[in-house]
């Protein structure tokens, strides 16, 4: 076919006396332009039909765009959400629906405009100013790259040089090309390995942007706490932050030079083997034309076959999260399944995890198996046949003989091109089938594109209370009558205030206490806590005592009504299960400041050990040797222990307020009143939840829930005299039953008696 194509070309050029290179060029160009079109065009088409493309139900929004997944386009003026996973909320009813595809209401990951919209968007991360380091290593690693394209091709026309020489005999050019040969070998193993070393430095410079931003997201407000607990679009936030950015960013940089390379090869390697054509007098239009037509043909038929990479590879990175987050779970909890002997239960979880990984991976081995297949099938052997025939076409369709008169009539001429055309092509080759290979590494790319790009939107909508939620509960509140949150997009809006108390007090003005789950705990809250009013709140278990205090602190949404907090909150949360960080002891007392803050405050070691003291820990200094020491604190001490550390931050902060939430369970009854006398007299005010009688003596109110979303506030001196008298009564009972004890241990200590002769008087015998 090529032979009759450069027939035809002659004759026409001949008929039509037109120079036969502008028509070679012309043919040349328009073949490629052609192509070019033909593989631009599908993309085009799908970028004209969805710029004004109806929605699923036929609706458009204002701007003629669809919407956004998660967006609420309104149909009828009703709200109606697009997202896969939203809730559509026809007349305020909210129903959940939920497609197979995407759990989160994104569409599977694949080469598409949302990908390449994702993909600029991290790239504006990792790349943010034109003059930065990133664009440094990117200049020096291209610079690298095309030094490396240069020097394959001058390696490869010193080959074809040696093999002259040696087909000629000519053992002195023969020798001195050798050493040329040589000697360019050590730039050319420099630059190779220069080329590894700028890819991993690429991939580390992006990693760091890209961490950097998103840990600014991740511990804004509070963030890391709120896309756990109130938002449910993202299940490992930590293996994103760590596996899934890594795994991105080193496959960004490995694909610039992946494409970048074989894009410079295949460019100057053409024009490198046109060149050699022309030299050897053929026509330079053939072979060119059918490695367009091969490739293109291998392309299109790769495509077809190729399996979801990315899917499959998002897939997959969300099973390894979810592997790694059960490893934590056990070593979080080890001590409590170890009492437990929960082993069995915990290594079912495990073993279930790491088996749907291994599923998971099989089918990624076996959808490469049949793709590697076809496309080594394509690329090794198809490509090898056509590169032999572009080869041969030059030499047998060639009119040039020996250029400088030597006796061997061109055949070392041949042969040298033969070979420096045969080691060009297998470049070339080499170049075409990994910017073929690449698209594999674009999808898979498209998979943790997918992933860190929908963390950093999670991450960004959370801290701007933007949350997401499979809102079960809606459903359920709704229909129970509680008509006091409003909806939107299937989730409550968080209409409430929070507003800056001029009187240092706290208040609640008919607050909702709502969970995540949306679940109405407390319909409506009252209440006012002024500086020196110390609440005790108690209730049934699940009633609402500590989500109050995560309203008060900020971390659940105010859904209605008004939140009044002092400005700069001057709130003290002690939790049940106290928080031990890393670091040294000084750390554990100062937590969350830091020693540099305790400076800034004029505080000493001294004054951490008066916080001790008065928690009945002084001795703690010395026996884990020194403010210094460092140990895992949370294995190293007791329960009661981390309690009366965690209160011993509280004399270290002094805050106005504590939020007490049963945060002094495991200490003993005695140095607990102490610590919350010792509170009272530091001008603390306490909000305590307790179910213990013994520390209603040191609050002045007390809130008490009902369990059924009702409660009630009142004074506790008139329940405190009728503790009072219970308690009386109760020692009363006690002091009762001692004549029976008295007339008991009389009995007793006779038996002894008794006994202790009889043994004697058988030692006798
Ligand atoms: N992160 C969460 N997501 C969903 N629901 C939650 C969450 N935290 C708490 N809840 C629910 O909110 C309700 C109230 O919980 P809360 O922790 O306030 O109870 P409590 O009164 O402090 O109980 P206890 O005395 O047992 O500590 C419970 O039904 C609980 O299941």
């Amino acid at each position: 076919m090529p032979n009759i194509m450069s027939r035809y070309l002659d004759s026409t050029a001949a008929k039509y006396n037109i120079p036969k290179e502008y028509l070679s060029r012309t043919v040349l160009g328009t073949a490629v332009c052609l192509y070019g079109i033909k593989l631009g065009y599908p993309l085009i088409q799908q970028l004209c039909t969805k710029t004004g493309k109806p929605t699923e139900n036929g609706v458009k929004n204002a701007k003629g765009k669809p919407p956004r997944n998660g967006t609420v386009v309104v149909a009828n003026g009703e709200d109606v959400s697009t997202n896969n996973n939203d809730l559509v909320v026809p007349n305020g009813k909210a129903v959940k629906r939920e497609t197979a595809s995407s759990k989160n209401g994104r569409s599977s990951p694949a080469v598409n405009q949302e990908f390449l919209l994702q993909l600029e968007k991290l790239i504006r991360i990792m790349i943010p100013r034109f003059w930065c380091t990133e664009t440094g290593l990117l200049s020096v690693h291209t610079l690298a790259l095309f030094t490396r394209t240069f020097l394959s091709i001058y390696v490869a026309s010193m080959e074809g040089q040696i093999v002259k020489f040696i087909v000629r005999r000519d053992i002195w050019n023969f020798s001195i090309m050798l050493l040329k040969w040589l000697g360019v070998a050590v730039p050319a193993t420099f630059i190779n390995s220069m080329i590894r070393y700028l890819e991993n430095k690429l991939a580390l410079a992006f990693r760091t942007r890209l961490v950097r931003h998103a840990y600014s997201l991740y511990f804004k407000g509070q963030t890391y706490y709120r896309v756990a607990n109130l938002d449910g679009r993202i299940e490992n936030a930590d293996h994103r932050l760590t596996d899934d950015i890594t795994a991105f960013t080193s496959s960004v940089a490995h694909l610039y030079s992946h494409l970048t390379k074989p894009l410079f090869d295949c460019a100057l390697i053409g024009l490198a083997l046109a060149q050699s054509s022309r030299r050897m007098g053929a026509n330079i239009i053939p072979g060119p034309l059918l490695a367009c037509i091969v490739i293109g043909a291998t392309g299109q038929i790769l495509k077809a076959v190729s399996p979801k990479f990315g899917l499959l590879v998002a897939e997959e990175a969300n099973k390894k999260g979810y592997l790694r987050s059960i490893h934590s779970r056990v070593i979080t909890n080890a001590e409590e399944i170890a009492f437990y002997g929960g082993h069995k239960v915990e290594l079912n979880h495990l073993q279930k995890a790491y088996y749907m990984l291994v599923r998971q991976k099989n089918h990624i081995f076996q959808q490469r198996l049949w793709y590697v297949m076809v496309e080594q099938f394509l690329m090794k052997y198809v490509w090898s046949g056509t590169g032999m025939v572009m080869v041969a076409l030059p030499i047998v369709m060639g009119t040039r003989q020996s250029s400088d008169g030597t006796p061997d009539s061109g055949v070392s001429e041949r042969t040298q091109y033969f070979t420096t055309a045969r080691n060009l092509l297998v470049s070339g080759a080499d170049a075409v089938e990994r910017l073929m290979s690449s698209y594999k590494e674009v999808v898979e790319l498209a998979g943790y594109t997918s992933r860190v790009g929908e963390m950093l939107d999670v991450f960004g909508d959370v801290s701007e209370g933007r949350y997401r939620r499979t809102a079960t509960s809606a459903t359920k509140q709704s229909s129970k009558g509680y008509d006091r949150l409003e909806f939107k997009d299937g989730l409550p809006v968080a209409k409430g205030k929070i507003i800056e108390s001029t009187d240092g007090s706290i208040s609640l003005i008919d607050v909702p206490v709502v969970t995540p789950n949306c679940d109405v705990v407390v319909p409506s809250l009252t209440l006012v806590v002024h500086p020196g009013m110390h609440l005790l709140i108690t209730g049934p278990n699940g009633c609402g005592k500590s989500s109050m205090f995560r309203i008060l602190s900020g971390l659940w949404p105010v859904y209605a009504g008004e939140l009044h907090r002092p400005k700069d909150c001057p709130m003290f949360y002690i939790p049940q299960r106290p928080y031990m960080s890393l670091g040294s002891l000084r750390d554990q007392i100062i937590y969350p400041d830091t020693v540099e803050d305790m400076r800034k405050k004029g505080l000493t070691d001294d004054d951490l050990e008066r916080s001790l003291s008065l928690v009945h820990l002084a001795q703690l200094v010395s026996r884990e040797g020194g403010w210094d020491s460092q140990a895992d604190w949370k294995d190293v001490l007791s329960g009661g222990e981390k309690q009366r550390v965690a209160v011993a931050r509280l004399f270290y902060h002094r805050p106005k307020f504590a939020l007490l939430d049963e945060c002094t369970s495991a200490v003993s009854i005695d140095v607990e009143s102490n610590i919350y006398q010792a509170a009272k007299d530091a001008g603390i005010t306490l909000l305590t939840i307790t179910h213990r009688p013994s520390l209603w003596k040191f609050h002045s109110h007390i809130l008490q829930f009902d369990g059924e979303g009702g409660w009630d506030l009142s004074p506790l001196d008139a329940k405190t005299a009728m503790t009072l008298r219970q308690e009386k009564a109760h020692l009363e009972a006690q002091l009762a039953d001692i004549p029976v004890t008295q007339q008991r241990l009389q009995v007793v200590c006779k038996e002894l008696a008794d006994e202790e002769n009889r043994l004697s008087s058988s030692t006798l015998n």
